[in-house]
């Protein structure tokens, strides 16, 4: 009984921490922030434009999988400067792979939204 009270209680530390994580790159990354304002419009987009179950689902997909990966390329550059604050060319193609991971995903995102979009804004 004691074990499984303290699994929950470990779970709930564990969303705690992961939910102060999600405030602080809010607060703190710029590109974030962008990234909200850009997936508020396109939910604003999806009610005004009645897009159906399945491109809601994608569309939130596609919003869920950027804003992810620029949490874990945020973690991964404040890893890298804080392990080696220096220049170091390493350093660089680490930060660039990680930044890489977030440009594929809004590639992606964005043909995403064309293909949901278009029809509807153009035909
Ligand atoms: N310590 C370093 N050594 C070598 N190159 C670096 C180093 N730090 C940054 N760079 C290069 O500069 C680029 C930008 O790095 P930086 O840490 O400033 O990220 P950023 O794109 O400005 O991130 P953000 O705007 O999200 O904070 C990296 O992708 C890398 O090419």
């Amino acid at each position: 009984m004691d074990q499984k009270k303290s699994f929950f209680q470990g779970r709930l530390f564990s969303i705690k921490n992961a939910f102060k994580g999600a405030i602080l790159i809010f607060k703190t990354e710029t590109s974030f922030q962008v990234q909200v304002v850009v997936a508020i419009l396109m939910t604003i987009a999806g009610f005004v434009y009645e897009i159906s179950a399945t491109e809601w689902t994608i569309q939130l997909l596609a919003i869920a999988l950027v804003m992810g990966l620029e949490a874990a390329n945020t973690a991964i550059e404040d890893m890298a400067n804080f392990i080696h604050p220096e220049h170091h060319v390493e350093i660089g193609g680490i930060k660039d792979l990680a930044a890489g991971a977030v440009f594929i995903a809004v590639i992606f995102a964005i043909i995403i939204g064309f293909i949901i979009y278009i029809p509807k804004v153009f035909f």
